[in-house]
């Protein structure tokens, strides 16, 4: 039988314990808004201290926000940084321990955390691990730090360590559990993506379980530009068991009363530790001059633990709180798209309107002579359903006037991709128009597996402010779209538009697979190329067919130009377009034979 988690077995078993009450601050900053910031950690500070907490933790980087990018780069920035500490510092009561993070400058540049007690700065953490892979650039800004310290709070042992550093088995937790720490907190600035959640929790366990200790992992919560950070904080008993978990994409507080005496228990039931090689450099202890934890008898409520969404509802949720915060956060109260009756604009809408309310989404119905009457049907069911505004201006007269403007110049060639391409230039100008008049930012509606293969128009479907789905297959775009349906219990996205065939509509009878593999097919080679880096012969052997890859491969290399004109959209994969793959434009590499060398 499995046993119960250990802190309820300690609340359930002893009359009088050492408790130690817990509170993560799961916060939504942003970045550059550092008097912004400090307020909001200062009122979570209140709001945990009223509730008892010992100890509370802070994401990283907090007062200035992550990540703050070549902000770092401006001596202003780091000065305000530390002046905003200074404010911090003051508003930390003596009882109490806060964790916060901040950018330390000394000799260098260090990502820090700060150990606040009474008024005073009692411990500057610097960050020994820094990430310089996927969508992370730290070795740009900061130094690593070297040592660790322990806080001494009334003799249990508390050790302070920042995001990445934790990810580590031998990084500064194994130092600091070695050096007796009962409790590790864990500052963090940890982004998403699908089912990064469920992978960090099993690395927390594990360091849990191995260094025999709490494990407390405070993450930011909040969309910056194209990362969104999931919340989803984290607590783990010295036997790898969850104890609390936080809310997954909002703030939250999470207070968790801990037994620190059961990592001293664990420690003497599990001797492995004692094998350790323990010559690296031991802990600092610094002596925290306060009195915490409560050794009446115990009143410890139930510890919290939220669910965890399902996967289409968690990309669901990384979209709503990424577009809400791009827009809060840079000012925009209203959007606007073009709405064609297909499954993409029609997901970017559904989003919109949970987002940002639907009297803040405008969707602009533009027929051409190749829109069916089904696609304008279901446009406005669309609308209706999401109750946003509709708009109708017809495409007709531009396209003609354009193609009339050209003739002289097109005389004696052919009708090809030219004229399709206008006709996309042309909605593109009629929403930036609108949103130059009106101040509504366009959400672009391309999806992953378009972005990948270069499916779209410059200038065109291409053109706005956010392209919301840029980094969601379209596969996973349809069960999004399920899912809204299924968990609202209503038809919100029409069934017509799940189940016709996915066309551009820009020439008669138009269909995605005239120019496409299935994206049934389509979908798993994407993910194969781009997020796992597999070669050509790799992804053959996958199953599938030998014509098809070396496609879909050529025209993922030959658009990546196209991609970089794309707007900023969230990252909701192991690997998107921008910051998280770089790849050259001009690129002659290729997967093919080896060719003969001429020998002299
Ligand atoms: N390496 C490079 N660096 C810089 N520029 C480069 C380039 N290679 C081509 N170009 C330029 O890019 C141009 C081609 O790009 P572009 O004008 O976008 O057009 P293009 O990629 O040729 O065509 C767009 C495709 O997307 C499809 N589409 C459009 C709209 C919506 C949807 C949908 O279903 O959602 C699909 C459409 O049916 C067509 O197959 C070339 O004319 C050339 O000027
Ligand atoms: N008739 C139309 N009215 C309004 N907007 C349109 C229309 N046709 C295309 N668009 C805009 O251009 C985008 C690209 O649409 P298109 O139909 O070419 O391809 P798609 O990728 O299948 O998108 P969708 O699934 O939204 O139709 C649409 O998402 C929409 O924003
Ligand atoms: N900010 C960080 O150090 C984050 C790094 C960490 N490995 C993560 O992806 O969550």
């Amino acid at each position: 039988m499995k046993r119960p988690p250990l802190a309820r077995r300690g609340h359930r078993r002893r009359g009088i314990i050492w408790r130690m009450r817990v509170a993560l601050a799961q916060v939504n900053t942003t970045v550059g808004d550092i008097w912004g910031n400090v307020e909001k950690l200062s009122e979570a500070l209140g709001r945990a201290v009223e509730s008892g907490a010992d100890l509370v933790a802070f994401p990283e980087l907090a007062l200035t926000g992550y990540p703050p990018e070549d902000l770092l780069l401006r001596p202003g920035f780091i000065g305000d940084n530390l002046k905003a500490l200074e404010e911090f510092r003051a508003c930390v009561p003596e009882d109490v321990v806060a964790a916060v993070g901040f950018v330390d400058l000394g000799l260098d540049l260090f990502n820090a955390c700060a150990v606040i007690s009474g008024g005073e700065v009692l411990d500057r953490y610097h960050k020994r691990y820094l990430p310089n892979y996927g969508v992370f650039d730290e070795n740009r800004y900061f130094r690593e730090g070297t040592g660790s310290s322990l806080l001494d709070l009334d003799g249990t042992l508390v050790g302070v360590n920042v995001c990445e550093d934790i990810w580590y088995p031998g990084g500064p937790g194994r130092e600091q559990a070695l050096g007796g720490a009962s409790v590790l907190v864990n500052v963090s600035a940890s982004p998403y993506h699908r089912l990064k959640g469920a992978t960090r929790e099993r690395m927390l366990s594990v360091r849990a379980s191995d260094y025999g200790c709490y494990v407390v992992m405070c993450n930011l919560v909040g969309g910056q530009d194209e990362l969104v950070f999931d919340g989803h904080s984290v607590v783990f008993d010295p036997e790898g068991e969850l104890v609390a978990r936080a809310k997954q994409f909002e703030e939250d507080l999470l207070l968790v009363d801990i037994f620190p005496e059961e990592a001293l228990m664990r420690r003497l039931h599990d001797s492995r530790p004692r094998k350790e090689d323990r010559t690296g450099e031991a802990p600092c202890v610094v002596s925290v001059p306060v009195s915490v934890g409560k050794v009446s008898p115990v009143e410890s409520e139930e510890p919290r633990r939220e669910p965890v969404l399902p996967e289409e509802g968690e990309v669901l949720a990384a979209l709503e709180l990424g577009l809400r915060d791009y827009f809060g956060k840079n000012g925009f109260t209203k959007a606007v798209l073009g709405l064609s009756g297909g499954v993409d604009s029609s997901l970017v809408a559904a989003v919109a309107a949970r987002a940002l309310g639907p009297e803040n989404v405008v969707g602009v119905l533009m027929p051409s002579r190749y829109t069916s009457d089904l696609s304008n049907t279901d446009a406005y069911a669309l609308a209706e359903a999401l109750g946003i505004e509709t708009k109708v201006v017809p495409i007709g007269p531009a396209f003609d006037a354009y193609r009339e403007m050209l003739a002289d110049l097109f005389a004696g060639t052919e009708e090809d991709i030219t004229e399709e391409n206008l006709q996309s230039r042309v909605r593109g100008n009629i929403v930036m128009g609108l949103s130059n008049k009106f101040g509504w930012i366009v959400l672009s509606t391309g999806n992953k597996s378009e972005m990948s293969v270069g499916y779209s128009t410059l200038y065109g479907d291409m053109a706005g402010g956010f392209a919301l789905i840029r980094d969601v297959p379209k596969t996973l775009v349809y069960r999004i779209c399920r899912y809204i349906n299924s968990s609202e219990g209503r038809e919100v996205i029409p069934e017509s538009v799940l189940t016709k065939e996915p066309s551009a509509e820009l020439r008669e009878d138009q269909r995605d697979s005239d120019s496409l593999p299935p994206y049934d097919v389509l979908d798993p080679i994407l993910e194969a190329y781009i997020e796992e880096d597999k070669g050509i012969g790799q992804i053959v052997a996958l199953g599938f067919d030998e014509a098809d890859v070396r496609r879909v491969v050529g025209l993922v290399d030959r658009a990546e130009y196209k991609r970089r004109q794309a707007p900023v959209g969230i990252k909701v994969t192991t690997r998107s377009f921008g910051r998280d793959r770089r790849m050259p434009i001009t690129n002659r590499y290729t997967e093919r034979e080896r060719p003969r060398l001429k020998t002299p």
